[in-house]
């Protein structure tokens, strides 16, 4: 690693593009030093202005190219799996964006790739650990004051989804992040899930089942219920309120500027996640490259990134059948043990 530790960025998209700006622009200790994406223009755009990159169609040239340390996974969900797995031949560190991989089956060949390596490499990109006011949450819940958590009440408002949404990626793409947030802000498993779902939208694309209700049972006895709605059209709202035995938490309400004019008062609403969880992406990706340069993983690990693939899962099937779906996890490898719970 020379002075900078150099990332390749597989996937120039939104999310992508997003990263590499950041590291090219905003985190500190970090160089992008290639990027790789099918669309060769899309990557040559992303990285305009940043020195010495190498643009590549192929994502694993971008592993093999010069000056590269570590991995950033941007690209769509399915190309996951094949990108772990060439990063770990590598011995590489990665942070890869959620879904780690969409299917659990795959999901559990990187968990037990990286068990074979007897080491952690990859963190996954699960950037609500990460925002400000989860992490007060989380303090608040660990602290005890509240007493035991006995539900959470979650809100997913996207203003609207992009064309190839389906039904089940209200709950594998989306939901996948209450997954993760409930099961690290309570520090228990999801062990059930039931989909409920309204008539959908008139705003909904034809056929796209949205919104939806989604109720997780956990091992702890709680209950976490997230209204999923990806086509809501006034803006992205994120909320989270933990009922306690002895009170209650929320976090997610907008605390903008207050206008207020004759008869009535207005705050806005963030758009969309770039902006809602811009400090989370920042804090995330900084203390991934700090780590990284320590020569430490941190933050969520493969198993999380699993654990979230299998529950998931077991969303999508309730979805599909209308009943209550049972979540059964592999069993944990003790390179897991304890980590980042
Ligand atoms: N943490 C978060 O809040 C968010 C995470 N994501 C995740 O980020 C990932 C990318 O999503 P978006 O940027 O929204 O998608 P996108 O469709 O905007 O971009 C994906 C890019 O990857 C490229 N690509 C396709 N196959 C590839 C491969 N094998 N190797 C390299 N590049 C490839 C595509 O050409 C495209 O440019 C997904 O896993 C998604 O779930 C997306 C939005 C928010
Ligand atoms: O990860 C994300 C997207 O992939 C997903 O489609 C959105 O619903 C989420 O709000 C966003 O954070």
């Amino acid at each position: 690693m020379g002075d900078l530790l150099g990332v390749a960025v597989l996937g120039a998209g939104h999310m992508g593009a997003d990263h590499i700006r950041r590291l090219g622009r905003v985190v500190s200790g970090a160089r992008v030093a290639a990027v790789a994406d099918p669309a060769a223009e899309r990557a040559g755009e992303a990285v305009a202005g940043l020195d010495g990159v190498t643009v590549h169609t192929d994502p694993v040239a971008a592993l093999d190219a010069p000056g590269v340390d570590a991995v950033l996974i941007a690209s769509p969900g399915p190309a996951h799996e094949e990108a772990l797995l060439a990063a770990f031949a590598r011995g590489l560190p990665v942070l890869c964006e959620k879904p780690m991989v969409p299917d659990s089956t795959g999901a559990l060949r990187v968990v037990e790739a990286e068990a074979r390596l007897g080491r952690r490499l990859a963190q996954v990109g699960f950037m609500r650990r990460y925002d400000s006011e989860y992490r007060r949450l989380k303090a608040l819940l660990d602290g005890g004051g509240l007493g035991r958590p006995l539900m959470l009440h979650c809100t997913h408002r996207n203003v609207s989804s992009p064309g190839h949404f389906s039904s089940a990626m209200l709950i594998n793409s989306s939901v996948s992040h209450e997954i993760d947030a409930a099961r690290w802000l309570l520090g228990q498993e999801l062990t059930a899930v039931t989909v409920l779902r309204p008539r959908p939208s008139a705003h909904a694309p034809e056929g796209l089942l949205d919104p939806q209700f989604v109720l997780f049972e956990t091992d702890g006895g709680a209950l976490v219920d997230v209204e999923v709605f990806v086509n809501c059209g006034f803006g992205y709202q994120v909320r989270c309120e933990a009922v306690c035995e002895r009170g209650s938490a929320r976090i997610g309400d907008e605390h903008t500027m207050v206008v207020t004019t004759a008869g009535g008062a207005r705050e806005d609403v963030a758009q969309d996640y770039l902006v809602r969880f811009a400090g989370a992406y920042d804090r995330e990706v900084q203390a991934w490259v700090d780590a990284t340069r320590r020569g430490e993983v941190t933050g969520p690990s493969v198993w999380d990134g699993y654990a979230a693939s299998v529950v998931a899962e077991a969303g999508v099937r309730a979805l599909e059948t209308g009943g209550r779906v049972a979540v059964g996890l592999a069993p944990r490898p003790d390179l897991y043990a304890g980590v980042s719970r």
